[in-house]
């Protein structure tokens, strides 16, 4: 029989969360890539409190494909993470657990087929007690996400960030594509009209009606250039103010950076947010109910250097990091007999 040739993570102590890969022990360039080097949900015995989940999808897209690739890219690129985070002095993979649950298998070929897929794993992953950090895939794949999200905790706030709008209506007449999940989302009600708001909104559109349209549905836009002038704790202060404490859902569209900081895109628009503009945003929401995120469209056959997935591995570690602390803070204030 032959051993195993790179180790798994350490078995954890006296119920305690099993954490990543001890990089100081098995180089973190070795073994197979999970996100952060956590253990796989199989090795968690099934039960975590973050679901790490990559959805392998971009048949939504308008303009250049690939982002089917991005979940693995940005596991590669965030082998580099490390386990405390000191921006927002917590430890997210001692605080609680987190686990890579690998991908869900999504039809290629049929859109809506593979919306219904997507609608039904969340579902069982939220019916298990878990949030998502959801790493996508193009943003067709936040429709199906919103519906589970909504299904479990009632219309959620939305926080988007996003060069666009993804507001429109359809795309070659599809309802369901990667400019369109949050209109769909709207007029199902899935979202909670108080609260929600695009972050990082650039570029041209086809047509002031698009802002109008945007603006029926209750969203506020914070632009790209918004964020320049005003600065970051402005900005955060009255995106916080916003949501209150109602369940949060952020959907994450790498897009929202400058091409300089994040090339590896399907619709690249200049003029973006800088990716220290996006983490300290992120870092400012440690009191909001954050119930799960998603990060999407990453398409690594455009990146150099891992540029983009690496952002992007930060921005999964900052969401995940935001929700451990929550999960930790609610244990704390009612002590639950085990953990799951
Ligand atoms: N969701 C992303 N990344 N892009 C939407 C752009 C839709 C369009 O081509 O107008
Ligand atoms: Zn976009
Ligand atoms: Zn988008």
């Amino acid at each position: 029989m032959i051993s195993s040739l790179t180790s798994n993570a350490p078995e954890p102590q006296g119920g305690a969360p099993r954490g990543p890969v001890d990089s100081s022990r098995v180089p973190r360039y070795a073994g197979p890539a999970t996100f952060a080097r956590l253990p796989r949900l199989d090795e968690t015995g099934g039960r975590t409190d973050v679901a790490v989940v990559g959805v392998p999808f971009d048949t939504g897209v308008s303009y250049r494909p690939g982002a089917r690739f991005g979940g693995n890219a940005i596991r590669e690129a965030s082998r580099l993470l490390r386990p405390y985070n000191p921006a927002q002095d917590a430890s997210p993979f001692a605080l609680a657990q987190v686990a890579d649950a690998g991908d869900i298998a999504v039809n290629p070929f049929d859109i809506g087929e593979a919306v219904e897929t997507v609608e039904h794993v969340a579902g069982e992953i939220l019916d298990s007690g878990a949030r998502m950090m959801t790493l996508g895939g193009d943003h067709t794949i936040a429709l199906p996400l919103l519906r589970a999200m909504a299904r479990k905790h009632g219309p959620v706030a939305l926080l988007h960030f996003d060069a666009h709008l993804d507001t429109w209506d359809t795309y070659f007449g599809a309802a369901y594509t990667h400019g369109t999940p949050f209109r769909r989302a709207s007029e199902e009600g899935l979202l909670d009209t108080a609260a929600l708001s695009h972050v990082g909104t650039r570029g041209p559109l086809y047509g002031k009606q698009d802002l109008d349209d945007d603006a029926k549905m209750g969203f506020g836009i914070v632009t790209s250039a918004d964020v320049m002038r005003r600065g970051v704790d402005e900005v955060t202060d009255q995106l916080r103010q916003r949501i209150g404490d109602r369940p949060l859902y952020v959907s994450v569209d790498i897009d929202v950076l400058d091409p300089a900081h994040a090339p590896g895109t399907g619709t690249p628009e200049a003029g973006g947010l800088t990716s220290r503009e996006l983490l300290e945003i992120l870092r400012g929401l440690s009191d909001c109910n954050l119930v799960s995120a998603d990060l999407v469209e990453v398409a690594p056959a455009y990146d150099h250097a891992e540029i983009t997935s690496v952002a992007a591995s930060h921005t999964a570690y900052e969401l995940t990091t935001l929700m451990t602390r929550q999960i930790a803070a609610a244990r704390e204030a009612e002590p639950a007999p085990e953990r799951p």
